[in-house]
């Protein structure tokens, strides 16, 4: 056990963990898509779940909202549960008229307005950007299932509600895709710990329409990201 996640003997955390800000988005794929889900953590809610996808064991580990809730999760699959990848399965808000809501986002790299890399101390800024072998893994996933994604710059932000208009145009003038809150911090644990992680995103609300999807779409219809992300988890 760590201090934030509790361990069943029954159900140990998998190699390969999907992680949704929502722990009620962590309870659905497991009821529906894992066979023999057992919930191996609620401590504060933040519920985690091993089970089979196509007899490879998987979890499913609720992160919160934010770099600093993703930092401590990550952080202690990584060092204290023995895990080697984490996939992100979040929801985010595009920058793009091209991209809709519905739509998959994969963030190659992520931008951040966070100051989260002190804790790696290095002499400059960091670039956080996702491991290429899942990267490989999710295309080949994408390729036999047909869910088509967008990989490209995404920025992870500390402020949902941002106080200035067109704040999010700037990033998008810098050709980033769309804006969630945790893949930059998962990236950097990522690459402190020698480990892999990459993000996918489906696309909640557009900044340029201003369509948006409910809390409850939000947490049970994007199944086509969960099906690419268990798919590329069991490669
Ligand atoms: O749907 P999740 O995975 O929580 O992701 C996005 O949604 C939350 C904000 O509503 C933030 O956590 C953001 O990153
Ligand atoms: O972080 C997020 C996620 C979805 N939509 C947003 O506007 N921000």
């Amino acid at each position: 056990m760590s201090l934030h996640i509790a361990v069943d003997h029954r159900a140990p955390v998998a190699e390969s963990v999907l992680m949704p800000g929502d722990p009620l988005r962590a309870q659905f794929i497991a009821e529906n898509f894992l066979d023999n889900p057992i919930r191996y953590s609620e401590i504060r809610n933040m519920y985690g779940y091993t089970g089979t996808y196509k007899g490879v064991p998987v979890s499913v580990q609720g992160s919160g909202m934010g770099m600093p809730s993703m930092g401590i999760y990550s952080w202690e699959l990584y060092n204290e549960h023995g895990v080697e990848n984490i996939i992100r399965i979040g929801t985010a808000g595009s920058f793009r008229e091209d991209i809709n809501v519905g739509e998959i986002v994969v963030g190659l790299a992520a931008s951040t307005d966070s100051n989260f890399q002190h804790a790696f101390d290095v002499p400059g800024q960091y670039s956080p950007c996702c491991s290429y072998p899942l990267l490989n893994k999710l295309q080949e996933a994408g390729k036999e299932t047909g869910i088509p994604f967008t990989a490209g710059n995404i920025v992870s932000c500390d402020v949902f509600y941002e106080t200035t208009e067109d704040w999010w145009k700037r990033w998008a003038r810098m050709g980033v895709m769309a804006v969630e809150m945790e893949a930059a911090a998962l990236y950097m644990n990522a690459a402190y710990c020698r480990k892999n992680a990459l993000a996918i995103m489906t696309i909640s609300d557009s900044f340029v329409t201003g369509e948006k999807t409910t809390a409850e779409e939000r947490q049970t219809t994007f199944t086509d990201m969960m099906k690419l992300a268990l798919e590329a988890a069991v490669k």
